[in-house]
């Protein structure tokens, strides 16, 4: 089975809430809302795929320090395993914007399980609900 490493972010602003983003039609698991991120280039590491996707993506710029492990996604899809780190960041510099037709949408935590998602995502929305409300104590 090929293995694919995926970096995605939660991007969490002063108010509690992630950003999710709606793949376009045309692509892969079309309409599914999931978190910013993408392929892991050769030679890449997890935090440099993400600080150049969310570039690309949404027009932020992120750095390194601000990107916090949280949790990991491991699953088995029908032609490939994905292996999908997520991190969590509460600082960037801009504005994020749709630069790819992507639809966005600040979700509050308690509403993240009312977002059709990726498979692999859905295990990642407790232990993502309990860091946010850790982080606000
Ligand atoms: N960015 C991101 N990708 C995810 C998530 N959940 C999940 O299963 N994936 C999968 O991880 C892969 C990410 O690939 P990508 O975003 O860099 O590339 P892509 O849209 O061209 O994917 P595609 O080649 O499947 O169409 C996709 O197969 C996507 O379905 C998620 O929450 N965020």
């Amino acid at each position: 089975m090929r293995m694919v490493l995926v970096s995605a972010v939660a991007l969490i602003d002063t108010s509690g809430r992630v950003l999710l983003a709606q793949r376009p039609e045309g692509k892969s698991l079309a309409g599914l809302w999931e978190f910013p991120g993408g392929k892991v280039e050769p030679g890449e590491t997890p935090e440099a795929a993400l600080i150049r996707e969310l570039h690309e993506e949404l027009g932020i710029t992120t750095r390194q320090g601000d990107l916090v492990p949280l949790t990991f996604a491991s699953f088995g899809y029908e032609s490939f395993h994905l292996l999908m780190p997520l991190f969590a960041c509460r600082a960037w510099d801009g504005t994020p914007a749709p630069r790819e037709g992507q639809r966005l949408e600040w979700a509050d935590p308690e509403a993240l399980t009312t977002y059709p998602m990726p498979p692999a995502d859905v295990p990642l929305l407790p232990p993502l609900r309990a860091w946010i409300s850790a982080a606000a104590q």
